[in-house]
């Protein structure tokens, strides 16, 4: 292995699951179902907290890793999670309920992100966490920037596969490179790419 892959073996086994949400990765793996890793996750939970966090979106609800870690950071926060797969969202639900987070809490919308999204109130939410198709990671994006106020955050898993285009085509990739270029260049954007998971990139709307 290389330092990196020490580094990034480190850091993964350095996290304790918390266990309900040890429990949300097994239900997750066993729908096939691919959540984010626990540095990824503790990550998470980190970025909530800092912005104390009362309301949040979810692009990609899977079975509620992610959200449970944001929810560890912030428990007081309300949780806004989209998925169009209902299993999913069934799984996501009965883990959500068992750590004691009720429906008044999370909301869970099923559809398409992108039909779900136009339809959110703009600058309402503290943090945006995109987890879905990788292909429409730039929409998401573009709807997080619209949707977080200012001083809130948009965090894109994958985001180093997505540039590499490991899990998107080579048009894919070059867009959503160019995508990092302006952002990085946009005064007052504060951003980086954190080596968490495939990538965490976290950026500050001014
Ligand atoms: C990588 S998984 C999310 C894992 C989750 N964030 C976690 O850590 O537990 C991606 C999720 O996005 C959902 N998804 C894929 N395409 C979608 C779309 N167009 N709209 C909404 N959800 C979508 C999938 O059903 C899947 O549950």
């Amino acid at each position: 292995m290389s330092p990196i892959d020490d580094s990034r073996a480190f850091a993964e086994q350095y996290v304790v699951e918390p266990e309900n949400i040890a429990t949300a990765r097994h239900f997750s793996i066993e729908l096939g179902i691919d959540p984010v890793s626990p540095a990824v996750g503790a990550q998470l939970a980190l970025l909530s907290a800092s912005l104390r966090a009362k309301t949040i979106i979810e692009i990609g609800t899977g079975a509620g890793v992610s959200g449970l870690w944001l929810l560890l950071g912030s428990p007081q926060a309300q949780l806004t999670s989209i998925d169009n797969e209902p299993d999913h969202h069934l799984a996501a639900r009965q883990m959500f309920t068992e750590a004691g987070f009720g429906v008044g809490r999370i909301r869970l919308i099923s559809g398409r992100a992108l039909d779900v999204l136009p339809r959110m109130n703009e600058e309402s939410y503290d943090l945006v966490f995109i987890d879905a198709d990788a292909g429409s990671a730039i929409e998401y994006v573009e709807h997080g920037l619209r949707l977080v106020r200012r001083g809130g955050m948009v965090v894109v898993g994958n985001a180093v596969d997505h540039a590499i285009g490991e899990d998107v085509s080579p048009l894919d990739a070059s867009a959503f490179r160019s995508m990092l270029d302006e952002i990085g260049a946009t005064p007052g954007v504060l951003s980086v790419i954190s080596p968490a998971g495939a990538g965490l990139l976290q950026l500050i709307r001014p």
